[in-house]
């Protein structure tokens, strides 16, 4: 079976946040289970290296964003190799900044054209092919990729199937209807049913509508997302495709996070060598200026520093932390108010909370595998990945009961801890109250080295590869291809 994968991101090659992650890492579980999945991507300078070893496969004259050319590439990663498909079409993409952003951090004017030509480029390969390879399956994630859908069902063709995945609903790609006509979307299809929504038109909306089936990135959130709280607006449009809705949890690329194997890490340590995780806690320490011969727990925020992952409460709670003897090392970058924030908690307590402004994907390894447990307070959360790291690193997760969070930590209740199935600390408001009593747990735990030790391995034990989720995306594609 083949796949083509649409998407704006795909680690390591260009990443902003987990999407990329699970771009990068779920053809490789699929190709083990017989599926060629090829990634189709925007051509970021990122990307640009990997253009000599390539080969024009297509190009196209009238892209809504001017012309541009396919050329695919096998790429290797540390870990996988992978098939890229890049759109080559520098007008659009050849720019300094971010995959959405320009360097002033405001969104690209022309996001609409950028993302709209990458879909329609996706859709037009679909019926003449590749060299022979021809998608059975067109799989597009997020609102960049959204259109793709609405693209194939404008031609009437019924196969490839379309398979629309949400990793956050909250951004939506909406733009004003003047776009409609360069973007040669069917006018007829512009109503409250199809691609409208309060009068603009959505990506995603439009995505949701027009692809085959759709599905979120955990079971929990799939549920979530059918209520006005955690819908954003489009709750009324999945309530209506509930048969054709489905959460598939993400999985991690665990050789690229494997505390055994890992060279951010100044020591291997594995669940039966836990005290050799006490190496990385030295040097994430020594790294952020935090006392090195503190005796409390090390905690630790690798995140988008956003509305969404309510670090605004967990910054209230530093106090408490600190005072109850606690450390904290931050990195993150985002939204400038948390950012400074977090800057303020680093100064307001030298040696105990150290923080990191700025993006780095080795260091992010380091902080995993030197933390004791890792705060995610979000307050809406479709899978989330930083949990399933810090399980895999023995860093346990210390998290809000939202979306896939709720479906992989295991909160350290009194039978969850008889039955050594613990794996984690689950609160319910993200308040600085309800955090900070959430700490209090923390700290009762740490205080019991052999309860927390058993903690550790019951989190590094549990099974969060993609081995079982690639098998649900697998029995999804041949669902909709009977
Ligand atoms: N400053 C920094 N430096 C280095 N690395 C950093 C970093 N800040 C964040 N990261 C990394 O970025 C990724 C974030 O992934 P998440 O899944 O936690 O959230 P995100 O909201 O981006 O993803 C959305 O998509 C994913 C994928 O489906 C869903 O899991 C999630 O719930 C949804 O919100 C992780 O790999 C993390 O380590």
């Amino acid at each position: 079976m083949n796949v083509l994968m649409v998407a704006s991101e795909c680690a390591p090659f260009v990443k902003t946040g987990g999407l990329a992650d699970v771009v990068g890492a779920l053809p490789g579980a699929l190709a083990r289970h017989g599926v060629d999945a090829r990634v189709m991507l925007p051509c970021y300078p990122s990307l640009f290296p990997l253009l000599p070893k390539g080969v024009e496969v297509a190009s196209f004259g009238d892209l809504p964003g001017g012309s541009g050319r396919l050329v695919m590439v096998e790429a290797s990663s540390e870990t996988a190799g992978l098939t890229l498909l890049l759109l080559d079409a520098p007008q659009l993409f050849d720019r300094a900044g971010k995959p959405y952003n320009g360097p002033d951090g405001q969104d690209w004017p022309d996001n609409h054209r950028r993302f709209g030509s990458l879909a329609q480029a996706a859709a037009r390969i679909c019926f003449d092919g590749l060299e022979g390879w021809k998608p059975d399956v067109l799989h597009a994630h997020d609102w960049q990729a959204a259109l793709a859908p609405v693209y194939l069902k404008q031609t009437g063709r019924t196969v490839p199937k379309t398979v629309m995945t949400i990793h956050n609903i909250a951004f939506q790609g909406r733009y004003g209807p003047q776009v409609m006509p360069e973007l040669g979307l069917r006018h007829d299809w512009f109503h409250a049913d199809g691609l409208e929504f309060y009068g603009d038109l959505s990506f995603l909306k439009a995505g949701l509508v027009y692809a085959d089936h759709v599905t979120t990135v955990s079971p929990n959130y799939a549920r979530e997302i059918l209520t006005p709280r955690f819908g954003m607006g489009l709750e009324g449009v999945l309530q209506a495709r509930t048969e054709t809705l489905t959460g598939i949890l993400n999985g991690i690329d665990t050789t690229a996070w494997d505390p055994s194997n890992d060279p951010a890490l100044p020591a291997p340590y594995d669940v039966k060598t836990l005290k050799a995780k006490s190496a990385s806690r030295l040097a994430l320490a020594g790294k952020l200026g935090l006392d090195t011969d503190h005796a409390g727990p090390l905690f630790c925020v690798i995140s988008r520093l956003t509305e969404q992952k309510g670090l605004d409460a967990l910054a209230a709670a530093i106090p408490h932390l600190v005072d109850q003897g606690g450390q904290l090392a931050v990195l993150g970058t985002g939204e400038p108010a948390l950012e400074a924030l977090f800057q303020q908690a680093a100064q307001d307590h030298p040696g105990r909370v150290g923080t990191f402004i700025g993006y780095d994907e080795g260091f992010s390894h380091l902080v995993q595998g030197g933390a004791d447990a890792i705060l995610i307070p979000s307050r809406f959360e479709p899978c989330g990945l930083t949990q399933l790291y810090g399980l895999r690193y023995g860093t346990l997760p210390v998290v809000a009961r939202t979306g896939g969070l709720a479906d992989t930590v295991i909160d350290a209740n009194a039978a969850a801890l008889a039955a050594k199935c613990a794996n984690g600390f689950v609160f319910d408001e993200v308040t600085p109250e309800a955090i900070s009593a959430a700490l209090d747990r923390v700290f009762a735990a740490y205080a019991d080295p052999k309860q927390w030790q058993a903690m550790m391995r019951a989190a590094m034990r549990q099974p969060v590869g993609w081995e079982e989720q690639a098998g649900a995306y697998v029995s999804l594609y041949e669902s909709l291809l009977q």
